[in-house]
């Protein structure tokens, strides 16, 4: 039994392949909408409605946009290689987050960003040493050349549901700038146990999704279990103020054209909309909400780790809406020290890898600490 999906993977270990993904032929494809990939079926024993679903998940993360013919593994590699930018984003429904789990935290979220100016600087992002708590209007510049993100957010990571919970993972609190102590509001008693109700339900999603992740790159279901033990997973709750839909200003959108930094995000968006997500064609696709689904995306740790045959696409928001948006993003990486070296399926033995080897956790620290940058002396 695998300790991620609880259930039996032995007859799906395979000997990875290497090169299998780039000798995979693929069709020409620039997507104008996202695929909806229901996986009900991962969390049972069916070991072949599994398959199906990676290859669901597969088509959904690495359809380059060429046709490979016949050509030798070197020009496919070179192909892979100069790809434009692809859509790597699905729509998850079958989730096992339960809808009223949603609404306590939408609720609670509400509540905190409705909170005086002061009580929210207090847990300011900049005050904590592992990047926990609010960000405020404009703290962030996820798109360098913007002047600011038209949203707020507060931050947390692992922390088990029962304080007296030590069996479960813990973080090493002292290495990662993704881990250690979350911070919470006071005078909001709801706040903690829904925020992490959420957190753990999307955790166990995330858990599930990396054997689907490994099958639909031709490695055995449980390749990332050790790798996984102790994830950085980074959630946020964010706030969208309405901006004026017939006057925007490109350089200050609800969050900038970005990519995640982690191997994925899980990322529940209420029904405002805003989500736009660049196509191989580079236009914006809107990621339109979908009642019962959450918005799975590829981030920089997978791309690294497959040297881009998984690629870490940009998106942003522009609430158009005229009404205030809420969503929660939930980044899920790898263990701190996990070295992003390209996965055997991807690359071929003897080729040069896109991108220096580096560990997922340090990739990360780097990556955050340039987007607080832009508001640390503030
Ligand atoms: O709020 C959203 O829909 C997207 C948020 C996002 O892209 C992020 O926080 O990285
Ligand atoms: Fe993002």
């Amino acid at each position: 039994m695998s300790e991620e999906t609880g259930t039996s993977t032995a007859n799906l270990d395979v000997t990875p392949y290497p090169g299998f993904l780039l000798a995979d032929k693929r069709t020409e494809s620039t997507f104008d909408e996202i695929p909806v990939i229901d996986i009900a079926k991962a969390y049972t024993g069916d070991t072949s409605a599994r398959r199906y679903l990676a290859d669901q998940i597969r088509d959904a993360c690495v359809n380059v946009g060429f046709f490979y013919g016949d050509a030798r593994p070197v020009e496919i590699l070179r192909m892979l290689t100069n790809a434009p930018s692809m859509l790597t984003h699905f729509e998850v429904k079958g989730h096992r987050i339960p809808e009223e789990t949603i609404e306590r935290t939408i609720d609670a979220s509400k509540q905190f960003f409705s909170l005086p100016d002061a009580a929210k600087t207090e847990l300011d992002i900049h005050k904590s040493a592992n990047s926990k708590g609010y960000t405020a209007l404009l703290g962030e510049n996820t798109d360098v050349t913007g002047n600011g993100d038209l949203h707020e957010g507060f931050d947390m990571g692992y922390e088990p549901k029962n304080p007296s919970d030590t069996a479960s993972q813990t973080p090493n609190a002292s290495k990662s700038a993704m881990s250690g102590e979350n911070v919470w509001p006071e005078g909001l008693p709801e706040f903690r146990d829904a925020v992490l109700e959420y957190y753990h339900s999307a955790l166990d999603l995330g858990r599930t999704l990396f054997p689907l992740f490994a099958l639909a790159l031709d490695l055995p279901e449980n390749w990332f279990a050790d790798k996984t033990t102790q994830s950085a997973a980074i959630m946020r709750l964010l706030h969208y103020p309405p901006q004026n839909p017939t006057k925007v200003d490109e350089g200050q959108i609800g969050i900038g054209a970005h990519t995640d930094y982690e191997c994925f995000t899980i990322l529940w968006q209420d029904k405002a909309g805003g989500l736009q997500v660049k196509n191989t064609s580079d236009k914006w696709i809107d990621a339109v909400p979908i009642p019962g689904t959450v918005v799975v995306n590829l981030g920089d740790q997978f791309a690294r780790w497959t040297n881009d045959v998984f690629k870490s696409t940009p998106h942003r928001v522009i609430n158009r809406s005229g009404h205030e948006r809420y969503s929660i993003p939930l980044f899920f990486g790898t263990n701190y020290d996990v070295l992003l070296e390209p996965i055997s399926t991807c690359v071929y033995p003897d080729s040069t890898p896109k991108y220096e080897v580096v560990s997922a956790g340090d990739y990360v620290k780097s990556r955050l600490e340039a987007t607080y940058a832009h508001s640390a002396t503030k």
